[in-house]
């Protein structure tokens, strides 16, 4: 069983609902086990990373960037770094802001650049954008264009639960993906294994 770890931080509750619906479309990829990780939790305790195959980073965007909360358990990895314990396992990432656009791509870049510094594979969102094909604009996955990972727009003053339907499709979407990839590449490193004998 591959086990994926959703890390996320969430101060009003809207980047922990789409982590929710991240897990659930991990759940609907037999052979793979995920876990919701509070981003404050793994600071102080970093080396529970080591224990699964995957991470799926999650951020609400702060001024462009991952939030504070977010940064620091990305610092607290530094000795994880040093040792390259995380080399080769797979990371994707999402994050949730209240505007359109709202940098949202920066918070993404932060991850991306903090997976390839851990020597990580990252994975994208490869969903093409539903309304396209005529679906409302609200509840077409990917609605919001993002293919370097997930994005998802909470209203100003919303409630954490009440997202677009496509955005919390996406979401399902994007977990099952990452999942599908995991065993995809699980498979692919066994045949290798067996091609070197
Ligand atoms: C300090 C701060 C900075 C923010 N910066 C941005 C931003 O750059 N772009 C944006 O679209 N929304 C921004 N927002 C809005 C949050 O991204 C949005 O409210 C998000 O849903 C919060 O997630 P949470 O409910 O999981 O805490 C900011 C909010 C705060 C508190």
């Amino acid at each position: 069983m591959k086990r994926i770890a959703i890390i996320f931080h969430s101060a009003h509750g809207h980047t922990a609902h789409i982590a929710q619906q991240v897990l659930q479309g991990v759940q609907q990829q037999a052979g793979v086990q995920a876990e919701l990780l509070r981003a404050e939790d793994l600071t102080a305790r970093p080396d529970a990373l080591l224990a699964y195959d995957a991470y799926i980073l999650g951020s609400p965007t702060y001024l462009g960037g991952v939030s504070g909360p977010f940064k620091s358990f990305m610092d607290a990895t530094g000795r994880l770094w040093r040792t390259q314990a995380l080399r080769g396992r797979l990371a994707a990432g999402f994050t949730v802001s209240s505007l359109p656009a709202g940098d949202k791509q920066s918070t993404l870049l932060s991850m991306f650049v903090f997976a390839m510094q851990h020597g990580m594979i990252w994975v994208g969102n490869p969903i093409l954008p539903e309304q396209h094909e005529g679906v409302p604009y609200e509840q077409a996955a990917n609605r919001l264009g993002s293919w370097s990972g997930l994005m998802a727009q909470a209203g100003h003053g919303a409630p954490a639960d009440t997202f677009p339907p496509g955005d919390t499709k996406t979401a399902r979407m994007f977990g099952r993906q990452v999942a599908a990839t995991l065993l995809r590449l699980g498979e692919q490193q066994v045949a290798e294994a067996v091609l070197e004998g």
